[in-house]
């Protein structure tokens, strides 16, 4: 027995995918080593740890065009369907012939999608950063796992701001179309130097921090915007982050590189406009609607704006767009991913990355899915198997199998509360209680979602334990609370249905029910009997079984004390039948039996 309990902390009272989180794995998006960007991130194996199980060879869509590299990669593994410039309608009819779907950001991956898929659509890989054109909320309900790739084709896009930024100073786009046209203006392109003006960076992620990098080595006072960037990061590249009035209020040029969120959404309109130093000159590479477009246009003509540079807009390709037409405005195909060695390197990683969810690894870029380190996730395979096993059994314990609102887990461990990532574990106990009684299906992906649209409240509960913080788990106690149960026994005193398992040799064990101690793995399935204690016991069970050919892996016997009530627990390899179970239960000593399929 582990050492008992010495302290229980309330962690979370609902399923939320930030309530327990490993703690590295606690700051945003924008948490990374700038000097680590690289074009090709190195591909790292995950844990096979099974969020889909595929049976066939997968088909794969590839809605846009991808690097040469990434195609192969997927033929390897999947039948690989390259269909581009699929309408809204052709897209929804083949994609329930479609295990994954990869895009760029010129499809629109809409709930529609997900509703025509039918279930069998697993994967969205999206080859590239902005996930703006997926809707989440759809994927995440449908248990479709998001996975992008978020870093190869960062260079490339820091590349093409600093691109635009010193075309649009010097008027190159303008200037080359007139000399084109036979004209010789040198007078009217006269442009401006960038040394020793303030640009200022307005989303200090990756692509932001390599455009600043860049900038400062064109002489350029750099300052930024980021609300959840950290400040030293800033520091190390001598870029000071300020507030939003005060970066927009300050700088000579801007320069967009925040997400497109509810929150960024035409952050750039005619009241912030207002605020700007007349003569500012802006660049979007980002996305076009952090801008609203009409005030772009209005500023422009007002002088407030001298200059834009655009790569991004509200609607691609733009339509007779007074903005594009504009004479000050210089406007590019959203092209900031378009270099072939970052199309070479987002197509490799979107295609390990689709490769890897669709053989059940936990992708590292997942956008939906908790993502846990490689290392985390190979500690803790043998209790997500345990934790999906005793929701299964606990749920199965439940007399009319419905009902269950009120899940409280209990984590056994002598780790530090924030050294212990449970959102996997409640995942899987999720899935080991709605699966049986449910024709849902659920995954990493939609466990949270599909237990909050049942009602299943599960609170988490770390019971911190003396001893060695080696193993990240003594145990995991599954209780519900408010149902009756088919197997008196397994209420606990306080009446709630109550499982408790541990890790044992890398395998899960079943090791309490009820108030009850046995031993039985948990790799087949199990007969639970509450008999009187007295010899002979096993035996008759036993050959009962023996007559049906049923294999006997695990015995154990529970009690409270000689000669009282004990708790049989029987781990069988087949399936027992009616016949065999009704002749258990007629045995005089036994008082009463559950089977129960893990
Ligand atoms: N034009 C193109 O072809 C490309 C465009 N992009 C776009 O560039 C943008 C940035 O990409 P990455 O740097 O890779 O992403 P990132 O996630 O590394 O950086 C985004 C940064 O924006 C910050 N942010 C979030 N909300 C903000 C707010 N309200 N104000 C200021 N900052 C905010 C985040 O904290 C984060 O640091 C994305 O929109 C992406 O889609 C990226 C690659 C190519
Ligand atoms: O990665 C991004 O966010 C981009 O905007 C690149 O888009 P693309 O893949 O070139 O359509």
């Amino acid at each position: 027995m582990a050492a008992s309990a010495s302290t229980t902390i309330n962690f979370s009272t609902e399923p939320s995918h930030t309530s327990l989180s490993w703690k590295s794995h606690l700051s945003s998006s924008s948490a990374f080593d700038v000097a680590a960007v690289s074009p090709i991130r190195s591909h790292r194996q995950y844990p096979r740890f099974v969020i889909f199980a595929m049976r066939d060879k997968p088909t794969v869509l590839v809605a846009e065009k991808l690097g040469e590299a990434g195609v192969n990669l997927l033929k390897e593994f999947a039948d690989v369907d390259c269909s581009y410039n699929l309408t809204p309608e052709e897209l929804c009819t083949k994609i329930s012939l479609c295990d994954a779907l990869i895009v760029r950001s010129g499809t629109k991956v809409s709930r529609e999608v997900f509703e025509s898929s039918g279930g069998r659509l697993k994967v969205v890989g999206r080859a590239g950063v902005g996930i703006d054109n997926v809707d989440l909320a759809a994927a995440t309900e449908h248990g479709c796992l998001v996975v992008n790739a978020p870093t190869a084709n960062t260079v490339a896009a820091a590349e093409h701001g600093i691109a635009l930024l010193t075309a649009m100073a010097r008027n190159i786009a303008q200037a080359d179309a007139s000399v084109k046209a036979g004209k010789w203006l040198r007078n009217k392109y006269v442009g401006v130097s960038l040394v020793g003006k303030t640009l200022a960076v307005m989303g200090f992620g990756k692509v932001g921090s390599e455009v600043a990098r860049r900038a400062k080595g064109l002489g350029m006072h750099v300052i930024a915007h980021d609300p959840y960037a950290p400040a030293d990061r800033a520091r190390a590249i001598g870029v000071e982050l300020v507030s939003f009035d005060e970066a927009i209020a300050s700088a000579d040029f801007i320069s967009l590189h925040m997400p497109l969120t509810p929150a960024t959404n035409k952050i750039l309109n005619d009241e912030t406009f207002a605020k700007m130093k007349k003569g500012v000159r802006i660049v979007n590479v980002a996305r076009g609607g952090v801008i609203d477009e009409d005030a772009l246009v209005r500023a422009l003509d007002a002088g407030i704006v001298a200059q834009a540079a655009l790569d991004v807009f509200t609607v691609e390709p733009p339509k007779d767009s007074k903005l594009v037409q504009h004479e000050n405005v210089t406007a590019t195909p959203h092209l900031g991913a378009s270099t072939k060695e970052a199309q070479e390197g987002v197509a490799i990683e979107i295609a390990e990355a689709v490769v890897g969810a669709l053989n059940g690894e936990l992708a590292a870029t997942a956008v939906n899915a908790p993502m846990v380190p490689a290392e985390v996730l190979s500690e803790l395979k043998p209790y997500v198997a345990l934790a999906e096993k005793l929701g299964r059994l606990a749920v199965q314990l439940v007399a009319g199998g419905s009902g269950v609102k009120s899940v409280k887990v209990t984590y056994g461990s002598a780790r530090a509360p924030d050294d212990l990532d449970t959102r996997l574990l409640r995942a899987m106990i999720t899935k080991g209680l709605i699966e049986p009684i449910s024709s849902s299906f659920v995954n990493l992906v939609n466990a949270d979602f599909t237990a909050k649209q049942r009602g299943l409240r599960i609170a988490e509960e770390r019971s911190l334990l003396n001893g060695s913080p080696e193993s990240p788990l003594e145990f995991i106690q599954v209780q519900i609370s408010s149902v009756d149960s088919k197997f008196a026994s397994a209420l606990s005193d306080s009446g709630e249905i109550r499982v408790e398992g541990r890790v044992k040799d890398g395998i899960p064990h079943l090791t309490k029910v009820g108030s009850f101690e046995v031993d039985v793995s948990l790799e087949g399935s199990i007969i639970l009997c509450r008999q009187v204690d007295q010899p002979g016991m096993i035996g008759k069970v036993g050959s009962i079984l023996s007559e049906e050919n049923v294999n006997v892996s695990f015995m154990s016997v529970g009690r409270i004390a000689p000669r009282k009530h004990a708790i049989m627990a029987i781990g069988v390899d087949e399936e027992p039948t009616k016949e065999s179970l009704k002749r258990i239960g007629e045995i005089s000593a036994v008082e009463e039996f559950v089977y129960l399929k893990i």
